[in-house]
Protein backbone atom coordinates (compact mmCIF):
# COMPACT_ATOMS: atom_id res chain seq x y z
CA UNK A 1 0.00 0.00 0.00
CA UNK A 2 1.03 3.62 -1.09
CA UNK A 3 1.36 6.37 1.89
CA UNK A 4 0.04 9.28 0.49
CA UNK A 5 2.11 12.42 0.86
CA UNK A 6 0.39 14.48 3.92
CA UNK A 7 2.66 17.49 3.96
CA UNK A 8 -0.51 19.10 1.84
CA UNK A 9 -2.52 18.52 4.97
CA UNK A 10 -0.37 20.22 7.66
CA UNK A 11 -1.78 23.52 8.47
CA UNK A 12 0.19 26.51 7.51
CA UNK A 13 1.33 29.77 10.28
CA UNK A 14 -1.68 31.01 8.70
CA UNK A 15 -4.22 28.91 8.79
CA UNK A 16 -3.57 28.07 12.53
CA UNK A 17 -3.97 32.06 13.09
CA UNK A 18 -7.24 31.32 10.82
CA UNK A 19 -8.70 29.04 12.86
CA UNK A 20 -7.76 30.51 16.49
CA UNK A 21 -9.82 33.63 14.83
CA UNK A 22 -12.83 32.02 14.10
CA UNK A 23 -12.63 30.69 17.39
CA UNK A 24 -11.89 33.73 19.13
CA UNK A 25 -14.87 35.45 17.04
CA UNK A 26 -17.50 32.19 18.03
CA UNK A 27 -16.50 32.62 21.35
CA UNK A 28 -16.78 36.21 21.96
CA UNK A 29 -20.70 36.03 19.63
CA UNK A 30 -21.29 33.07 22.18
CA UNK A 31 -20.79 35.46 25.19
CA UNK A 32 -22.52 38.01 23.81
CA UNK A 33 -25.82 36.47 22.89
CA UNK A 34 -25.51 33.96 25.73
CA UNK A 35 -28.43 33.25 27.52
CA UNK A 36 -30.39 35.81 25.49
CA UNK A 37 -33.54 35.09 23.00
CA UNK A 38 -31.46 35.45 20.39
CA UNK A 39 -29.29 32.01 21.66
CA UNK A 40 -32.39 30.28 21.16
CA UNK A 41 -33.01 31.47 17.56
CA UNK A 42 -29.14 30.91 16.67
CA UNK A 43 -29.82 27.31 18.20
CA UNK A 44 -32.68 27.23 15.80
CA UNK A 45 -30.83 28.11 13.25
CA UNK A 46 -27.95 25.62 13.95
CA UNK A 47 -30.72 22.58 13.97
CA UNK A 48 -32.15 23.77 10.89
CA UNK A 49 -29.00 23.88 9.00
CA UNK A 50 -27.67 20.45 10.61
CA UNK A 51 -31.51 19.32 9.29
CA UNK A 52 -31.12 20.34 5.85
CA UNK A 53 -27.51 18.83 5.44
CA UNK A 54 -29.11 15.04 7.19
CA UNK A 55 -31.51 14.76 4.31
CA UNK A 56 -29.62 16.40 1.77
CA UNK A 57 -26.97 13.41 2.96
CA UNK A 58 -30.18 10.95 2.82
CA UNK A 59 -31.22 11.96 -0.65
CA UNK A 60 -34.57 13.33 0.42
CA UNK A 61 -35.33 15.67 -2.53
CA UNK A 62 -38.48 17.41 -1.72
CA UNK A 63 -37.66 18.04 1.91
CA UNK A 64 -34.13 19.31 0.88
CA UNK A 65 -35.12 21.39 -1.58
CA UNK A 66 -37.66 22.95 1.12
CA UNK A 67 -34.58 23.50 3.80
CA UNK A 68 -32.38 24.58 1.07
CA UNK A 69 -34.66 27.74 0.37
CA UNK A 70 -34.04 28.73 4.24
CA UNK A 71 -29.61 28.27 4.27
CA UNK A 72 -29.24 29.74 1.17
CA UNK A 73 -30.73 32.60 2.11
CA UNK A 74 -28.58 32.26 4.87
CA UNK A 75 -26.82 35.63 5.95
CA UNK A 76 -29.99 37.56 4.93
CA UNK A 77 -31.82 35.54 7.12
CA UNK A 78 -29.19 36.03 9.70
CA UNK A 79 -28.94 39.30 9.21
CA UNK A 80 -32.82 40.08 9.56
CA UNK A 81 -33.63 37.94 12.64
CA UNK A 82 -30.62 39.29 14.54
CA UNK A 83 -30.82 42.96 13.08
CA UNK A 84 -31.16 44.13 16.85
CA UNK A 85 -28.24 42.08 17.89
CA UNK A 86 -26.16 42.89 15.35
CA UNK A 87 -27.29 47.00 15.97
CA UNK A 88 -26.58 46.41 19.73
CA UNK A 89 -22.72 44.90 19.02
CA UNK A 90 -22.17 47.94 16.35
CA UNK A 91 -23.28 50.49 18.58
CA UNK A 92 -21.27 49.05 21.48
CA UNK A 93 -18.24 48.33 19.91
CA UNK A 94 -18.65 52.13 18.62
CA UNK A 95 -19.56 53.24 22.08
CA UNK A 96 -16.71 55.11 24.00
CA UNK A 97 -17.96 53.47 27.09
CA UNK A 98 -16.47 54.52 29.81
CA UNK A 99 -14.70 52.65 32.64
CA UNK A 100 -17.32 53.34 35.90
CA UNK A 101 -20.53 52.25 33.40
CA UNK A 102 -18.21 49.09 32.14
CA UNK A 103 -18.38 46.58 34.81
CA UNK A 104 -16.33 44.12 33.58
CA UNK A 105 -13.34 46.73 32.78
CA UNK A 106 -14.10 47.51 36.42
CA UNK A 107 -13.90 44.16 37.96
CA UNK A 108 -10.24 43.52 36.30
CA UNK A 109 -8.99 46.78 36.97
CA UNK A 110 -9.93 46.69 40.20
CA UNK A 111 -10.88 43.51 41.65
CA UNK A 112 -14.11 41.98 42.44
CA UNK A 113 -14.84 43.46 46.15
CA UNK A 114 -14.55 46.73 44.78
CA UNK A 115 -16.76 46.21 41.99
CA UNK A 116 -19.09 44.67 44.28
CA UNK A 117 -19.16 47.74 46.78
CA UNK A 118 -19.37 50.26 43.63
CA UNK A 119 -22.28 47.95 42.33
CA UNK A 120 -24.18 48.32 45.90
CA UNK A 121 -24.10 52.04 45.51
CA UNK A 122 -25.66 52.04 42.82
CA UNK A 123 -28.85 49.26 43.43
CA UNK A 124 -29.17 50.70 46.56
CA UNK A 125 -31.40 53.68 45.92
CA UNK A 126 -33.72 51.37 44.03
CA UNK A 127 -33.70 48.67 46.37
CA UNK A 128 -34.77 51.66 49.05
CA UNK A 129 -37.32 52.68 46.85
CA UNK A 130 -38.96 49.18 46.53
CA UNK A 131 -39.11 48.93 50.06
CA UNK A 132 -41.07 52.00 50.48
CA UNK A 133 -42.96 50.61 47.30
CA UNK A 134 -44.06 47.17 48.70
CA UNK A 135 -44.87 49.46 52.25
CA UNK A 136 -46.98 51.63 51.03
CA UNK A 137 -48.18 49.89 48.43
CA UNK A 138 -47.65 51.87 45.37
CA UNK A 139 -47.55 49.87 42.15
CA UNK A 140 -44.14 50.01 39.94
CA UNK A 141 -42.14 49.22 37.08
CA UNK A 142 -38.62 49.39 36.63
CA UNK A 143 -37.10 47.99 33.40
CA UNK A 144 -33.11 47.78 33.49
CA UNK A 145 -32.00 47.65 30.07
CA UNK A 146 -29.03 46.37 29.20
CA UNK A 147 -28.93 48.91 25.57
CA UNK A 148 -31.10 51.52 25.61
CA UNK A 149 -32.56 51.37 22.24
CA UNK A 150 -33.89 54.54 21.43
CA UNK A 151 -36.17 53.42 18.78
CA UNK A 152 -38.17 50.73 21.03
CA UNK A 153 -38.42 53.19 24.29
CA UNK A 154 -38.65 56.89 23.17
CA UNK A 155 -41.66 56.84 21.34
CA UNK A 156 -43.93 56.06 24.25
CA UNK A 157 -41.79 57.33 26.71
CA UNK A 158 -41.37 60.90 28.61
CA UNK A 159 -37.12 61.51 28.27
CA UNK A 160 -35.37 61.97 31.72
CA UNK A 161 -31.50 61.57 31.65
CA UNK A 162 -31.98 61.49 35.75
CA UNK A 163 -29.70 60.33 38.28
CA UNK A 164 -30.70 57.32 39.88
CA UNK A 165 -32.60 58.08 43.61
CA UNK A 166 -34.71 56.47 46.20
CA UNK A 167 -37.23 59.78 46.05
CA UNK A 168 -36.77 60.36 42.97
CA UNK A 169 -38.38 56.74 41.91
CA UNK A 170 -40.72 57.50 44.79
CA UNK A 171 -41.86 60.93 43.54
CA UNK A 172 -42.49 59.39 39.88
CA UNK A 173 -44.44 56.14 40.73
CA UNK A 174 -46.79 57.99 43.61
CA UNK A 175 -50.33 58.30 42.92
CA UNK A 176 -50.37 62.18 41.94
CA UNK A 177 -47.35 62.04 39.70
CA UNK A 178 -48.61 62.54 35.84
CA UNK A 179 -45.47 59.83 35.54
CA UNK A 180 -46.88 57.33 37.44
CA UNK A 181 -48.36 55.48 34.77
CA UNK A 182 -46.32 52.90 32.74
CA UNK A 183 -42.44 51.95 33.40
CA UNK A 184 -39.47 53.65 34.27
CA UNK A 185 -36.29 52.73 32.21
CA UNK A 186 -33.07 52.70 33.23
CA UNK A 187 -30.17 51.98 31.66
CA UNK A 188 -26.34 53.33 31.54
CA UNK A 189 -26.54 54.13 35.19
CA UNK A 190 -29.39 56.34 34.58
CA UNK A 191 -33.12 56.96 34.66
CA UNK A 192 -33.37 57.31 30.87
CA UNK A 193 -37.06 57.58 30.61
CA UNK A 194 -40.77 57.58 32.91
CA UNK A 195 -44.37 56.44 31.70
CA UNK A 196 -43.14 54.12 29.20
CA UNK A 197 -45.97 52.29 27.56
CA UNK A 198 -44.68 48.58 26.89
CA UNK A 199 -45.27 45.79 24.68
CA UNK A 200 -47.53 43.12 26.65
CA UNK A 201 -46.63 39.40 26.72
CA UNK A 202 -49.27 37.43 25.54
CA UNK A 203 -48.36 34.18 27.06
CA UNK A 204 -51.62 32.09 28.71
CA UNK A 205 -50.31 30.06 31.76
CA UNK A 206 -49.91 33.99 34.01
CA UNK A 207 -51.62 34.03 37.19
CA UNK A 208 -54.97 35.66 37.61
CA UNK A 209 -53.61 38.30 39.42
CA UNK A 210 -51.08 39.18 36.88
CA UNK A 211 -52.79 42.28 35.14
CA UNK A 212 -51.40 44.91 32.85
CA UNK A 213 -48.43 45.91 34.51
CA UNK A 214 -46.79 42.25 34.81
CA UNK A 215 -47.73 41.61 31.67
CA UNK A 216 -45.90 44.88 30.29
CA UNK A 217 -43.34 44.07 32.90
CA UNK A 218 -42.65 40.48 30.98
CA UNK A 219 -43.72 41.57 27.58
CA UNK A 220 -40.52 43.75 27.77
CA UNK A 221 -37.89 41.12 28.77
CA UNK A 222 -38.73 39.24 25.74
CA UNK A 223 -39.00 41.45 23.46
CA UNK A 224 -35.32 43.19 24.62
CA UNK A 225 -32.67 42.67 26.80
CA UNK A 226 -33.77 44.05 29.63
CA UNK A 227 -34.84 42.83 33.16
CA UNK A 228 -37.65 44.21 35.28
CA UNK A 229 -38.69 44.63 38.71
CA UNK A 230 -43.09 44.95 38.65
CA UNK A 231 -44.11 45.73 42.26
CA UNK A 232 -47.73 45.00 42.96
CA UNK A 233 -50.29 47.73 43.86
CA UNK A 234 -52.46 45.38 45.27
CA UNK A 235 -50.23 43.03 47.52
CA UNK A 236 -47.20 44.97 47.53
CA UNK A 237 -45.26 41.91 46.11
CA UNK A 238 -42.53 42.10 44.28
CA UNK A 239 -41.61 40.45 40.84
CA UNK A 240 -38.48 40.27 38.84
CA UNK A 241 -38.85 39.14 34.70
CA UNK A 242 -36.07 37.92 33.21
CA UNK A 243 -36.05 36.58 29.54
CA UNK A 244 -39.95 36.34 29.81
CA UNK A 245 -39.99 34.56 33.04
CA UNK A 246 -40.87 35.91 36.47
CA UNK A 247 -40.08 35.10 39.96
CA UNK A 248 -42.75 36.25 42.25
CA UNK A 249 -42.55 37.65 45.40
CA UNK A 250 -38.97 37.33 45.90
CA UNK A 251 -36.97 38.53 49.24
CA UNK A 252 -34.95 41.98 49.47
CA UNK A 253 -31.93 39.92 49.52
CA UNK A 254 -33.16 38.02 46.61
CA UNK A 255 -33.55 41.01 44.89
CA UNK A 256 -30.16 42.40 45.42
CA UNK A 257 -28.84 39.38 43.97
CA UNK A 258 -30.44 39.62 40.95
CA UNK A 259 -30.07 43.32 40.70
CA UNK A 260 -26.07 42.77 41.44
CA UNK A 261 -26.30 39.90 38.87
CA UNK A 262 -28.05 41.95 36.32
CA UNK A 263 -27.78 45.47 36.45
N1 LIG B 1 -48.40 48.54 28.43
C1 LIG B 1 -48.04 49.02 29.62
N2 LIG B 1 -46.77 49.43 29.84
C2 LIG B 1 -46.38 49.91 31.02
N3 LIG B 1 -47.19 49.99 32.09
C3 LIG B 1 -48.46 49.61 31.95
C4 LIG B 1 -48.96 49.09 30.73
N4 LIG B 1 -50.26 48.78 30.87
C5 LIG B 1 -50.55 49.10 32.15
N5 LIG B 1 -49.49 49.58 32.82
C6 LIG B 1 -49.42 50.03 34.20
O1 LIG B 1 -50.12 49.10 34.98
C7 LIG B 1 -51.16 49.77 35.70
C8 LIG B 1 -52.37 48.90 35.74
O2 LIG B 1 -52.04 47.79 36.43
P1 LIG B 1 -52.99 46.52 36.61
O3 LIG B 1 -53.78 46.72 37.86
O4 LIG B 1 -53.69 46.15 35.36
O5 LIG B 1 -51.76 45.52 36.78
P2 LIG B 1 -51.44 44.34 37.75
O6 LIG B 1 -50.41 43.54 37.00
O7 LIG B 1 -52.69 43.69 38.24
O8 LIG B 1 -50.69 45.04 38.94
P3 LIG B 1 -51.20 45.40 40.41
O9 LIG B 1 -50.95 44.16 41.21
O10 LIG B 1 -50.31 46.53 40.76
O11 LIG B 1 -52.66 45.77 40.29
C9 LIG B 1 -51.40 51.03 34.93
O12 LIG B 1 -51.87 52.04 35.81
C10 LIG B 1 -50.08 51.36 34.34
O13 LIG B 1 -49.32 52.14 35.26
Amino acid sequence: MQLRDLSSFMPSFIDVVDVLLVAFIIYHIYNLIRGTIAANILVGLLILYALSFVVDKLHMQLLSRILGYFTSGGIVIIVVVFQQEIRRFLLLAGKNASLQRNKAWWQYFFGKAEAEKNNYARIKPIIDACKSFKQTRTGALIVFAKYYDEQFYQNSCELMEAKISKRLLESIFQKNSPLHDGAVVIADNKIKSASCILPLTDKQDLPAQFGLRHRAGIGVTEANEATAIIVSEETGEISYAKQGRVKMNISFVELEKLLNKDF
